[in-house]
C-alpha cells in the first residue's frame, strides 16, 4: 500500500462529508466512530466492562448500550470520559489495525482512516499523512446543533471535550476549509490530493 491518510477533525466538522467525497473516487474509508460501535456491541468484551463501569442503568430496554444516555454522562465529566475511552479506544484501535492489513493484502493502493480524536489520542504513528477538516466554532456549534438536535449548552460540551480545532490546524499536514460550499470543500480536497500525487 502506498499511502494511508489520516481524516481528522472535531464533531461536525465535516470529516463524513470529507469521507464520501474519498468514497465517491472509490477510496476505501475507514471509519473509527463505526468501529466504536461495533465494539460495545452485546457480546463484544468492551460491552461487559462498559456495564461493570457504568452499571446497567445505561442500557436499553433490548440491553443494547443507551448511547444517548452514555454521551450526556461522558461529555459533562471528563473523569468518566477517560474511563470510557480506556475501554474502548484499544478495541477500536485493534479493529482498525486488522482492516489496514485486510486491505494491504487485497492490494488497496490508498486508504483513508477517519478518525476523530487522530492527535488527542496521539495516532499519528498509523498514518503516513493527516489531513484535517476544519470549521469556524460558530458554524461547528450551528451545524452540530441543528444535525444532532442538541440544545446549545450540550452541543458546547461536546465540542469542548476535544482539543480546539484551531490548535489541531498547527498539528496537521494539510488542512480543508469546510466554512462555505461543499464544492468549494471538494474542490480543496482535490488539490490536496494532487499534491499528494493522487489523480482522481
Ligand atoms: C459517547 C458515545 C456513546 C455517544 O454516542 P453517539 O452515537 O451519540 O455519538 P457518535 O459515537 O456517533 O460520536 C459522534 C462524535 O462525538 C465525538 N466523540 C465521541 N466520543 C468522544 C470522546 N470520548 N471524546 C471526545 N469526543 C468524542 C466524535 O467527534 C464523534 O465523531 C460514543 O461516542 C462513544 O462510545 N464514545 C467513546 C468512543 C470514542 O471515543 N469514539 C470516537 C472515536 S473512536
Ligand atoms: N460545507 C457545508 N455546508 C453546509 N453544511 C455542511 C457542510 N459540511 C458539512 N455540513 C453539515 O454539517 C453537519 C456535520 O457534518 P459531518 O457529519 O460531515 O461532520 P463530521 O465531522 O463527520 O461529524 P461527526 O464527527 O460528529 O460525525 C452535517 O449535518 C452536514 O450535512
Amino acid at each position: 500500500m502506498s499511502l494511508v491518510i489520516g481524516l481528522t477533525g472535531g464533531i461536525a466538522s465535516g470529516k463524513s462529508t470529507v469521507s464520501n467525497m474519498f468514497k465517491e473516487m472509490n477510496i476505501l474509508v475507514i471509519d473509527a466512530d463505526v468501529e466504536a460501535r461495533l465494539a460495545v456491541e452485546k457480546g463484544q468484551p468492551a460491552y461487559e466492562k462498559i456495564l461493570a463501569e457504568f452499571g446497567d442503568n445505561i442500557l436499553l430496554p433490548n440491553e443494547e448500550i443507551d448511547r444517548q444516555k452514555l454521551g450526556s454522562i461522558i461529555f459533562h465529566r471528563s473523569e468518566k470520559r477517560q474511563l470510557l475511552n480506556g475501554i474502548v479506544h484499544p478495541e477500536v484501535r485493534k479493529r482498525m489495525k486488522r482492516q489496514i492489513e485486510e486491505a494491504k493484502e487485497q492490494g488497496e493502493e490508498i486508504v483513508v482512516l477517519d478518525i476523530p480524536l487522530l492527535f488527542e489520542s496521539k495516532l499519528m504513528y498509523m498514518v503516513d499523512k493527516t489531513l484535517l477538516v476544519y470549521v469556524d466554532n460558530a458554524i461547528q456549534l450551528q451545524r452540530l446543533m441543528a444535525r444532532n438536535h442538541l440544545s446549545k449548552q450540550e452541543a458546547e460540551a461536546r465540542i469542548q471535550s476535544q482539543m480546539p480545532l484551531a490548535e489541531k490546524v498547527g498539528l496537521a499536514d494539510e488542512v480543508i476549509h469546510n466554512n462555505g460550499a461543499i464544492t468549494d470543500t471538494k474542490k480543496q480536497l482535490i488539490t490536496i490530493l494532487a499534491n499528494w500525487g493522487i489523480k482522481k
